[in-house]
């Protein structure tokens, strides 16, 4: 079959991030066609080195990645379009009439996927799969919402994945040789923390427990919003390792941004996460360790709407001591409002912590991942 991705960059690396983890495992787990449009390359090598921005075209195995000019396909374009049996458009980043034009003019034409924002919420269930007639072309839309319930579009995991990450977090000397390649063989004695936060996380409660703690700490901390996040409480991390002024066995090791699947080692071999947004979101999920999360911040607080939402699937069968916890410091630190007792408290229970963390990734891997589900969708919903 033969699938075109569309997605445009609004900011961040989400978008980015995930219809590029969609492409490459259509093409890499079911063989599949895929040309994935994209209105940003340089976004994209962020997390994929291998793209080369200065080529509008290139190919990848069986993955085609073109920069997409939004207003008209040129005649190569209207030529792949020709031939696509799945269009699908990432979180309603539009196609402009001329693409849907485009699309309409194929006899039958193609089946046209909608893929919404991963969220945690019951509305999932009652939008995932629901048609949308366009209302003048012979185009029909269909809702596919990623979630967390077998009623929903579900989650992105490779079919390897949790093969790949047992077999890395079982073998201390893969753990390693990979903090030897991004240059951090000394934090393989420290706790290791990712910081992938957004700039207005409030840190403070969480670097008073760590000073407070006597335990080696390396803080991992990406480039752009982390960084901004710790300069607010006067840390400003530049090319070198910085050491807590107030407390030398915490350190700050600035990393650049890593390629997808590092990323996903670096979560793996760390001893909690701090995410965000979407993909790392479920990437920490799938690293089975502990995380915190904070949602991409809406407007009227949705985002806590959301956070609350997926509590109430991750912390359902948590032993009711931790539930207790781990929703207030969820909550608080969302807030801005944790206290380094919440933090303490959790890192207390961390052995019922991590064991609740490796039966959730457990019960998640029961469900059907999001790329079967939406073969399968296509298979049911097909035109041609
Ligand atoms: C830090 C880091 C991240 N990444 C990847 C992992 C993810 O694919 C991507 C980060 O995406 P997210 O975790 O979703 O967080 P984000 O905040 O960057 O993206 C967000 O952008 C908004 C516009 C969307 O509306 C949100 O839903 C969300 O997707 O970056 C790397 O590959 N290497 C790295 O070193």
């Amino acid at each position: 079959m033969r699938f075109g991705i569309f997605c445009a960059i609004i900011d961040n690396y989400g978008d980015a991030g995930i219809t590029w983890r969609l492409a490459r495992q259509l093409r890499d787990d079911f063989g599949q066609d895929v040309t994935l449009w994209i209105d940003d390359l340089h976004t994209l090598a962020t997390l994929a080195p291998e793209i080369r921005t200065t080529e509008k075209v290139q190919q990848c195995g069986k993955l085609t990645l073109r920069l997409w000019d939004r207003s008209q396909p040129d005649e190569i374009d209207r030529e792949i379009l020709a031939q696509i049996d799945v269009a699908i458009e990432a979180f309603g980043c539009g196609l402009s009439e001329p693409w849907l034009g485009a699309l309409a003019r194929q006899c039958p034409p193609p089946l046209w996927i909608h893929l919404e924002h991963l969220t945690p919420e019951l509305w999932a269930e009652e939008v995932h799969g629901l048609p949308s007639p366009h209302p003048r072309l012979p185009l029909t839309a269909w809702f596919f919402v990623p979630g967390f319930t077998p009623r929903t579009g579900g989650l992105l995991r490779e079919r390897t994945l949790l093969e790949q990450r047992n077999r890395f977090q079982g073998d201390p000397k893969r753990i390693a040789r990979f903090l030897d390649r991004i240059g951090q063989t000394e934090t393989l004695e420290a706790r290791r923390i990712t910081l992938f936060c957004y700039a207005d996380a409030e840190l403070s409660a969480f670097l008073a427990w760590l000073a407070h703690d006597p335990q080696a700490t390396a803080v991992f901390v990406p480039p752009g919003q982390p960084r901004q996040a710790l300069a607010r409480t006067g840390l400003e991390l530049g090319t070198k390792i910085l050491t807590h002024p107030d407390a030398p066995q915490v350190r700050f090791v600035p990393l650049p941004m890593l390629p997808q699947d590092d990323f996903d080692r670096l979560l793996w071999s760390c001893d909690f996460n701090w995410v965000r947004g979407e993909d790392s979101f479920v990437r920490a999920q799938w690293s089975a360790r502990p995380f915190l999360w904070h949602p991409y911040r809406q407007e009227d607080d949705i985002h806590l709407t959301k956070l609350e939402a997926f509590l109430g699937h991750y912390l359902a069968d948590a032993p009711p001591s931790l539930a207790d916890l781990a929703t207030q410091w969820f909550l608080n630190s969302n807030r801005g409002r944790e206290t380094p007792e919440d933090w303490r408290g959790l890192w207390q229970r961390r052995d019922l912590w991590q064991a609740h963390c490796q039966r959730w990734c457990q019960h998640l891997a029961l469900q059907e991942d999001l790329c079967s589900r939406l073969l399968d969708f296509v298979a049911r919903n097909a035109i041609k």
